[in-house]
């Protein structure tokens, strides 16, 4: 169904902007709100939003053609900010008598992402001041694959900016900084397909390196943390496009990595123009458009806020089930994200390759941690009463191994084989063993056997928290790929409790986690 322009208003922050769009962009008003110092001050915000958007949403609707729908970003963002569009947006559908839209303001940048590349089915890497995720289509929703478990690399960005005595925000600056500086390790946190940015914080604020140098090391780790994981979800989905999309998308060298990841796996990339790239008017009336034509308007009654809308929780309803081609076909060799596996009849060898988007230092230093910790935990699982295959062989970057011929608990999902994750799962956090990327592809399922493989970002700890983040990661991809995740959750946390005595502690735990990093 063809409608007409339809009116959409952004303010869920900084940016208190608004813009027609029918079939394309036809006007874009934009009124920044600047810190007078630090960072975003929620109640000035919405005081500078409330004062300019009558006049900005005047501008765009002067002299052009009259909107069919007003769309608002409903959230996620500051209760405050939202609170002043909200009203703006319900005053002016009932006096246009036009229905109202709620969009969600993370679909909405994936949303004007598609439009801006022409890809039907991209893995989405949005980066931004507030979020850090990467989301894919499926089965009607937007999934999260993975994101940060405190905050976003924007404001990860900034804080390290502030901290500097850098006007706000500080992504423009220290890119320009960067471009002079040389690199130096800094922590490197990448758990499953999520990230956290706190230590790479902490350690830049404290690092006594030159500032260019320091600017240099965050983002070449920072980015390089955001490019892995959205490799993962490639490799995981067997999707072949990307987007990067989001505040921090303006960011060059984050593309460039991107860009040679993407080259690299034979995936398409692309970013949109800057302008729709931050927070901005014209992907909420894009995003309003479709969702009008197809049917999802808000009556007013229900036109609250939400401050942690999360982008899972919008029902998709202008998309139709993307062709995925996947990536069944038997070889004798296979590709995951960060390894090349080729098989013999006996034996599976795994080879981490060196990925061109990293820098060198830190590219070997990853592989030659990665390929010794691997080695040793699945020797050490093994020893526990894991099964794991029998290693036969390590080189600075490759293990040879017993090979493992099973299907993947991917293709397994039953309360039956999750029982059985639990318990290997279990017997493995309470030998101190932490996976670190319990995705379903890390099982493979033998009958009535489980195996687990792939300790790449295996480590051991007796932490309550790194046990938490380890179920985290499974739990997101049962969520992610699965829609009877609760049934199955529950049959992990049976077996689990069988063979985990503190598993009461950890599994809350892993619920306070779920909470943590949704949102400011
Ligand atoms: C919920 C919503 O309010 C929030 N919006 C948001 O964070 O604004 P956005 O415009 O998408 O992103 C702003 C961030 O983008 C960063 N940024 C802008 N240019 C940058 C650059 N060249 N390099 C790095 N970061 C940059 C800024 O430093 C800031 O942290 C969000 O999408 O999470
Ligand atoms: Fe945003």
């Amino acid at each position: 169904m063809k409608s007409g322009p339809v009116l959409g208003i952004e303010g869920t922050a900084w940016n208190l902007s608004a813009a027609l769009f029918d079939d394309d962009l036809i006007k874009l008003v934009s009124d920044p709100y600047k810190p007078v110092q630090g960072g975003i001050h929620p109640r000035e915000a919405a005081q500078h939003h409330a004062s300019v958007i009558t006049r900005v949403i005047g501008e765009v609707l002067d002299d052009g053609p009259k909107p069919v729908a007003i769309a608002f970003s409903q959230g996620p963002g500051l209760g405050p900010c939202l609170r002043i569009v909200g009203t703006a947006a319900r005053a002016l559908a009932l006096s246009l008598k036009v229905p109202l839209i709620g969009v969600n303001h993370c679909v909405a940048h994936v949303e004007i992402g598609r439009f801006a590349s022409g890809f039907d089915d991209p893995v989405v890497l949005y980066a931004s001041g507030a979020n850090t995720q990467v989301l894919g289509y499926l089965q009607g929703r937007y999934r999260i694959f993975g994101e940060t478990l405190d905050i976003g690399i924007g404001n990860a960005i900034d804080k390290f900016a502030r901290s500097q005595g850098l006007p706000h925000p500080g992504g423009p600056e220290i890119e320009r900084l960067a471009r002079q500086g040389s690199y130096f390790p800094l922590p490197y946190t990448v758990k499953g397909m999520d990230l956290a940015f706190s230590g790479l914080v902490s350690a830049a604020k404290d690092a006594s390196a030159p500032l260019e140098d320091i600017c240099y090391s965050f983002q070449e780790t920072g980015f390089a943390m955001c490019t892995e994981v959205t490799e993962r979800a490639l490799s995981q989905t067997g999707k072949n496009e990307m987007i990067l999309v989001g505040g921090v998308g303006a960011n060059k060298r984050l593309q460039t990595m991107l860009r040679e990841m993407c080259d690299d796996r034979g995936a398409a990339f692309s970013v949109p123009i800057p302008q729709y790239l931050g927070d901005n008017g014209a992907m909420i009336a894009y995003t309003g458009k479709i969702m009008f034509e197809s049917g999802s308007t808000l009556p007013v009654e229900l036109s609250r806020v939400n401050p942690s809308f999360r982008a899972d929780q919008v029902e998709v309803t202008w998309r139709d089930e993307p062709v995925v081609s996947g990536n069944h076909e038997e070889s004798a060799t296979t590709r995951g994200a960060e390894a090349v596996v080729s098989f013999t009849d006996i034996t599976a060898t795994k080879t981490r390759v060196s990925k061109r988007y990293r820098h060198p230092e830190l590219d070997k230093r990853l592989i030659n941690e990665r390929t010794r910790a691997e080695a040793r935990l699945i020797s050490e699982a093994r020893r526990v009463g894991v099964r794991t295959p029998i290693i036969r062989e390590i080189t600075h970057d490759a293990i040879v191994m017993e090979r493992i011929i099973g299907q993947k608990l991917k293709e397994n999902l039953t309360p039956e084989t999750l029982i059985e994750t639990g318990r290997m799962i279990g017997r493995l956090h309470s030998s101190q063993i932490i996976h670190g990327d319990l995705t379903t592809c890390n099982f493979l399922v033998q009958g009535n056997k489980l195996w687990l493989i792939d300790f790449g970002l295996a480590l051991t700890s007796s932490e309550i928290e790194h046990r938490g983040v380890d179920i985290h990661v499974l739990y997101q991809i049962l969520e992610s790929t699965s829609n009877d995740s609760d049934n199955l959750k529950k049959s992990f946390m049976k077996g689990y409790r069988e063979l985990m005595p503190e598993a009461d502690e950890i599994l809350t735990r892993e619920h306070e986690i779920e909470l943590r990093g949704r949102y400011l």
